[in-house]
């Protein structure tokens, strides 16, 4: 008997995104189809000003294409109402960026119960902090933590709502790499603990190792896809 086949979490359809300055039109997305596979570690890679970002958003609701369609399993987002597009991503995404924006008045702690006080069915915000290592450090300010305990707290936050979409926009961007690796490894463990699906846009092409597949874009199109064989734990990951 084959394999079952993998349910798909996206799916996109000749998606375009023009952004207009002036008489200048730049063509972000250039016509992307895509399926994404639920469950699954995806690594997005290309150069700067490919299109991943404006994709990531597109996917993750904080954006419209300007033509083609996207579906989030049967439910199609592409001219969704902003309100319900806000209920979606609540419902949802969890979202991870280069710059952890975590507000700096308040603790770890306190940081992640921002989002646990308004989701239907969170984890503690203590759970949380304890899944990303983070235990120890939960009545820490972000001013008295390491940038990758920072980005950890950010994943906490993005994870305690139990999201089934975690999006990460430059996870490891703004750290060192024995730090980054840290940080790939949380990703790791919430995508096999949980069945997370998960979308990493990096510009470290050695993270692309430990993803189950690898989206390489440029000039706002998918140029090639990939499927790994064999995977590498982040710890095997150097740069
Ligand atoms: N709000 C905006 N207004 C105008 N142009 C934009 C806007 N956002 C993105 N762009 C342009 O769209 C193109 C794709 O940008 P995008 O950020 O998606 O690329 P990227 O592959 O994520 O790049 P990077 O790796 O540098 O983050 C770029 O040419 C960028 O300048």
């Amino acid at each position: 008997m084959g394999q079952a086949a993998p349910e798909i979490v996206f799916r996109t359809q000749g998606v375009t995104k023009v952004y207009q300055t002036g008489d200048v039109k730049v063509f972000a997305l250039a016509g992307v189809d895509l399926e994404l596979y639920t469950g699954e570690m995806t690594v997005l890679l290309g150069p700067s000003g490919s299109g991943k970002s404006t994709l990531l958003n597109i996917l993750g609701g904080l954006d419209h294409a300007t033509a083609g369609r996207v579906w989030f399993r049967d439910t199609e987002l592409t001219d969704m109402p902003d309100r319900a597009l806000t209920r979606y991503r609540r419902d949802h995404v969890g979202f991870v960026f280069q710059f952890y924006n975590l507000v700096p008045s308040l603790t770890a702690r306190e940081n992640v119960q921002l989002v646990t006080d308004v989701s239907p069915d969170p984890m503690s915000a203590e759970e949380a902090l304890a899944l990303v290592g983070l235990a120890k450090r939960m009545d820490h300010f972000p001013s008295e933590m390491s940038g990758g305990e920072q980005q950890r707290v950010a994943i906490a936050r993005a994870i305690a709502k139990r999201p089934e979409i975690l999006l990460c926009d430059e996870p490891t961007g703004a750290l060192d790499s024995t730090t980054g690796v840290q940080v790939l490894e949380v990703l790791q463990d919430i995508n096999s603990r949980f069945g997370t699906t998960t979308v990493i846009i990096t510009h470290n092409a050695e993270i692309q190792r430990m993803a189950h597949r690898v989206i390489q874009f440029a000039d706002g199109k998918i140029s090639s896809v990939h499927t790994n064989e064999t995977r590498l734990a982040p710890s095997e990951i150097v740069w």
